[in-house]
């Protein structure tokens, strides 16, 4: 099916006013942010976690990241399945992305920008550092919201405690004539929740629940907070993962996503199993699900989440 844009994503206000302002106005955020995961998957947040200098700031930054020669891009390697540099390829020739792993750390980031600016580039590190931790606020009142809801907060420490955070950032180049406007095809994300930041280009859509795919259209100055499988498992699929992709536009794209990760397996609360609610799902090693949906195997099976750990 084709696009409905007449339907837009929930935007739901996260800021601090708002969530201190009192106990109504939490419940009311709550349920709300509950709703879309259930619903879409995602939503646009309006926060304060970030300045809009702070976003001019790292997208400039950006650019000149993406600028620095191929021979240094390439040294940022990683273990992990799909994470790392990697420059446009024949099936997606407008895509580059580079990531850093804990990236709420300082000395993790700076051995990024140490490897990528030798001669140091302490603005970025700093900017980057700062960011990261901002989000990560934002991704635990997210999860801690949605945790409540379901009546299960007694598990929400444990969970912030085995979060670790992945950064990725994407170039999105103009297409040029009669060249492909697909920037990176459809997809699931694995880890559990991820924030997304863009710049003022638009490109990126989602999946309805009934096939249809919608842009999502918002401003540098809000996010874009999305559940990813791990957070599907969790919840024994009441929070819907969903598909998204980038269409290119006409104007040069950069994002941000953030990616929680959870270090240990990703369980299913016992209290959100019960008769209508079967366990859909096993314990979910959301690493090893990277390293599956990487085989052959896991390339050709219609649904990897359920092939990997579906009951
Ligand atoms: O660039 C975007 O907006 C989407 C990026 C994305 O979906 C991803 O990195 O998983
Ligand atoms: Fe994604």
């Amino acid at each position: 099916m084709d696009s409905a844009s007449n339907i837009m994503l929930p935007v739901i206000n996260l800021t601090e006013e708002i969530l201190r302002s009192g106990k109504d106005s939490w419940t009311e955020a709550r349920n709300r942010v509950t709703r879309a995961f259930e619903e879409y998957g995602c939503f646009i947040a309006v926060h304060d976690k970030y300045p809009s200098e702070v976003s001019d700031s790292i997208f400039s930054e950006l650019q000149d990241l993406f600028d620095l020669p191929l021979e240094i891009k390439v040294q940022n390697t990683s273990q992990i399945p799909l994470f790392g540099y990697f420059g446009a390829s024949w099936d997606l020739p407008l895509y580059e992305t580079t990531s850093i792993e804990d990236a709420t750390n300082l000395e993790a980031v700076q051995k990024f920008t140490n490897q990528m600016w030798p001669s140091k580039n302490n603005h970025f590190c700093e900017l980057l550092h700062c960011y990261a931790n901002q989000a990560a606020e934002l991704d635990k009142m997210v999860s801690k919201l949605v945790f409540e809801s379901y009546g299960v907060e007694k598990y929400h420490e444990s969970h912030v405690g085995s979060v670790t955070y992945i950064v990725r950032f994407t170039k999105y180049r103009v297409p040029e004539q009669n060249e492909t406007n697909v920037g990176v095809l459809p997809h699931t994300d694995k880890n559990f929740i991820t924030i997304l930041h863009q710049n003022d280009a638009r490109g990126l859509e989602i999946q309805l629940k009934n096939g249809s795919w919608i842009p999502v259209d918002f401003p540098p100055s809000s996010v874009v907070i999305m559940a990813g499988d791990a957070f599907s498992v969790w919840s024994n699929g009441r929070v819907h993962s969903p598909l998204h992709r980038v269409t290119m536009k006409g104007k040069g794209r950069y994002s941000i996503a953030q990616f929680a990760f959870c270090k240990k397996l990703v369980e299913t609360p016992t209290e959100l199993v019960d008769d209508e609610h079967p366990l859909l799902y096993k314990p979910f090693d959301s690493l090893g699900f990277l390293g599956f949906i990487s085989t052959d195997e896991g390339r050709k099976t219609q649904n990897p989440l359920k092939a990997y750990c579906g009951i």
